[in-house]
């Protein structure tokens, strides 16, 4: 049974005071940790008061980036080891915004999913749909090549702990609201994908998570598709009532204020 995971991306937004207060104000609504999943990335800065904040707590500190290295002359960079002191028990890897604004490729991400995997911190390996997109009689296919190379010598161990997203480039950060059926294909391939490079057993296992444009009206019809184990929330997580709303989303809203 694949337990669901909703995560925060609060990308470059709220400062560690505001950090802090938010945490504050969810930390008492969080569902319960057999139940769900839920995690908040921010900034480096913010991840160890945020720890701290969240004591007592099932929310996991979240980190958006880390080096490819541990250690080294590498000005500016944070490594997954430093994440890891600070309290980070995951890391997002290959946000399109990675890809696009500073432009990683999958072999950068890889040598970073392998460099986390070393410090036990757990990977969010990030896909989009610019993988390769064909038109094929007039049906959209995609190719997760952008899987195969992020996950390059990834031992199936590893790959059990590893969470994967779909976020298609069009509905990151965009009005399209996403229609829960793409949602679905999307994360149904890339299950297919792990299961053609790691067998059935694992792709069963893992957790794929679909981003974009999610929000508290959404959030149920997406998470009610099969192969959707959990949602990447970007603007919407931003206000602590809306992101208590979507972490809840099994339950009526009157339940959870
Ligand atoms: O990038 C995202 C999550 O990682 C999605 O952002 P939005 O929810 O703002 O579209």
């Amino acid at each position: 049974m694949r337990k669901p995971f909703i995560i925060a991306n609060w990308k470059m937004h709220k400062n560690i005071e505001e950090s802090v207060a938010f945490i504050n104000q969810i930390k008492a609504a969080l569902p319960q940790v057999s139940d769900e999943e839920v995690g908040i990335a921010a900034q480096a800065v913010a991840l160890s008061s945020m720890k701290q904040t969240a004591r007592g707590t099932n929310l996991q500190i979240i980190a958006q980036n880390a080096a490819s290295e541990l250690a080294g002359p590498y000005t500016g960079e944070i490594s997954a080891r430093s994440l890891a002191d600070a309290g980070a028990s995951y890391v997002m890897l290959g946000h399109l915004e990675r890809r696009r604004l500073f432009h990683e490729d999958n072999q950068i991400i890889n040598q970073k999913v392998r460099s986390a995997l070393t410090t036990g911190i757990t990977p969010i390996i990030c896909t989009d749909d610019k993988m390769v997109q064909a038109e094929v009689n007039g049906e959209i296919h995609y190719v997760f090549d952008q899987l195969k190379g992020v996950l390059r010598d990834v031992a199936p161990a590893h790959l059990q702990k590893i969470v994967l997203s779909y976020e298609p480039s069009w509905a990151v950060g965009s009005s399209q609201t996403a229609n829960p059926k793409v949602a679905q294909q999307g994360c149904q391939r890339i299950r297919q994908t792990v299961c053609n490079l790691y067998g059935s057993l694992l792709a069963d296992q893992v957790r794929i998570l679909y981003g974009g444009s999610v929000n508290p009206q959404n959030i149920s019809a997406i998470m009610a598709q099969p192969d959707v184990d959990g949602a990447l929330i970007g603007r919407a997580s931003l206000r602590p009532d809306d992101f208590l709303e979507m972490v809840n989303w099994q339950q009526p809203v009157s339940n959870v204020m």
